[in-house]
């Protein structure tokens, strides 16, 4: 039998049958601990840059200008539709696919003058030119009978659906320059709903990286809103990671949406997949902090900023809470608003402020649309303010461990990152006695005026540090700035007590006198700044009547 160009991850099998109920799956056949990578996908069948990015990142390695390792982006001599950032990158591309592509872009410049495509449409007449050119990874994918999950008698029952995936396959074979059959129109209606259905699209707000990533193998992993394992994208590679512990047996899932949404807004997301999700979340409409309650990574949290295992159990909500119902329509209210762009776009906050006062008024801190509102007030405030610090402590703590139970999940080192880089402005302008300056809120000042902000953003420093390989890889942004920022922290004088403290404390929490430090030179302040937080957004953006009950 020959071996698939797309063998599963050793320590996993795929079992099961294309399209028979949840079609095939795959299952770990050993243990994998907490955080551990199960598969790492380098050579994906379609890796590209989404339309707007296509001037502007690596058509090869998807890195983007901005990237430290890209020192210049330049364009394909042939065709000049795509950049890449090393002659490695051209020649790997030239390989792979542009050697087809590439004569076709010139082709459509001269004829057309046009110098883009849309990113579906790119992807599918890739795939079409792999297969015309007897491409076997592209045929045992995609090709007639080839291994991939289409959905295509589902998608045909969707109309409005259909008729666009019809009119972007019927473009791909016209730009392709692919002769214009019956049959060639239906294969390309084929290959779009395998990518469709196989295909991640991903994004990083942070860098500005995004693209289109199909890796066959990884194709295998069905669904869940309540997921063990994650991907991380790293230019041209997934990483495939457990976010909890899985056992020998266990099917691996991952989210195909963000979990955290509402429940109708992750089945109209899940929509294009043909589906009704069966999770517990969606099928006892389970929140965030239900979930939490009973999630396996808890124990995880005994080093982060929310070590209060107890408290990730028995969630602070008050009353019977709301219901998936409530919530699906202040989420759905809360998408609908909008400003026109001329105006400030604190008017919006104010709206969307207003429409989570219900799930304020419940204690659900951590259900969404309240955490993005917050959020979106941080990034509001100009960098360094302590407002946007005392949010953020409070993102961080009372919202982001109860979305996601385990302390490595990229979004959470994210906003660990968020509170270490506030805390570097708002130390400077404490020590230069500007801090009454730049913020009028007295509690904010005598909080900071007392804390050594130092040793807090050290602290945050060493959680990145520490769990930004499991989170994502060894070469994250997030990762190489925080260790400049440690190293630099490291190198000030008269903090060798305060550094060996702290380095104690992350080398192991329970360490009498390091944990100690920690919960009273940094937990402390940091839950004392959080709790300042939803009277401040308050103030900020409601009608001045304090919310906070606590
Ligand atoms: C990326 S594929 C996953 C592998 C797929 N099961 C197969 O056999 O090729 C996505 C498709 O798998 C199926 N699927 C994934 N998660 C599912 C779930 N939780 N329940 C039912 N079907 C699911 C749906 O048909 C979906 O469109």
């Amino acid at each position: 039998m020959a071996t698939s160009p797309f063998p599963p991850p050793p320590g996993t099998r795929v079992d099961g049958s294309a399209g028979v109920r949840r079609g095939r799956r795959l299952l770990a056949t050993r243990q994998f601990g907490p955080g551990e990578v199960i598969g790492t996908f380098r050579n994906p069948l379609l890796a590209l840059p989404v339309e707007r990015g296509m001037r502007t990142t690596c058509n090869h390695c998807l890195r983007v200008a901005g990237d430290p390792a890209v020192t210049q982006l330049r364009a394909c001599t042939g065709c000049k539709f795509v950049v890449y950032c090393s002659v490695a990158c051209q020649r790997a591309s030239w390989a792979a696919v542009h050697k087809h592509e590439c004569k076709v872009f010139t082709r459509m410049a001269s004829r057309t003058g046009k110098d883009w495509l849309p990113t579906p449409v790119r992807a599918v007449m890739q795939v079409m030119l792999l297969l015309k050119a007897g491409n076997a990874a592209a045929t045992a994918s995609f090709g007639d009978g080839g291994s991939l999950e289409g959905n295509v008698d589902a998608f045909k029952r969707d109309a409005e659906v259909w008729n666009d995936l019809k009119l972007q396959s019927m473009a791909a074979v016209v730009y392709g320059g692919i002769l214009e059959s019956e049959e060639m129109l239906e294969r390309a209606e084929r290959v779009i709903c395998k990518i469709q259905t196989n295909a991640f699209n991903w994004l990083d707000a942070d860098t500005g990286r995004a693209g289109v990533f199909l890796d066959p193998a990884l194709a295998m992993v069905n669904h869940s809103c309540v997921p063990n394992a994650f991907i991380g994208f790293n230019g041209r590679t997934a990483t495939l990671r457990t976010q909890q512990g899985i056992e020998p047996g266990d099917e691996i899932e991952i989210s195909y949406i963000d979990y955290t949404l509402p429940r109708a807004t992750r089945q109209e997301e899940l929509r294009l997949y043909h589906f009704q999700c069966q999770c517990s979340r969606c099928k006892d409409e389970l929140n965030v902090y239900q979930i939490c309650a009973e999630s396996p990574a808890i124990p995880l949290n005994t080093f982060s900023l929310q070590p209060d295992l107890q408290k990730l159990r028995l969630p602070p909500i008050e009353g019977p809470g709301m219901s998936s119902a409530e919530i699906d329509t202040i989420y759905k209210a809360w998408k609908a608003a909008a400003i026109p762009e001329s105006q400030d776009p604190i008017q919006l906050a104010q709206a969307r402020w207003k429409l989570c006062k219900p799930l304020a008024d419940a204690k659900m801190w951590a259900v969404e649309p309240l955490p993005s509102t917050l959020l979106q007030l941080v990034n509001y405030y100009q960098d360094g303010h302590p407002k946007a610090l005392a949010l953020s402590c409070f993102l961080a703590t009372e919202c982001e461990p109860y979305k996601l139970v385990a302390p490595f999940m990229p979004w959470r080192i994210k906003g660990v990152m968020m509170i270490a880089k506030l805390l570097s402005g708002t130390a400077q302008i404490t020590a230069s006695g500007e801090l009454a300056h730049a913020c009028s809120h007295k509690g904010l000042i005598e909080i900071l005026s007392k804390s050594d902000q130092v040793s807090m953003c050290e602290a945050m420093l060493r959680l990145v540090v520490h769990y930004a390989p499991l989170g994502e890889s060894d070469d994250w942004e997030v990762l190489s700035e925080a260790t400049t920022m440690l190293d630099d922290i490291e190198s000030l004088e008269g903090r060798q007590n305060q550094s060996a403290l702290l380095r104690a404390w992350a080398k192991y929490p329970q360490d009498p006198e390091g944990g100690a430090f920690f919960h009273s030179v940094v937990l402390k302040p940091v839950n004392e700044l959080a709790a300042l937080a939803i009277e401040i957004v308050d103030a900020e953006l409601g009608n001045g009547k304090s919310l906070v009950r606590r």
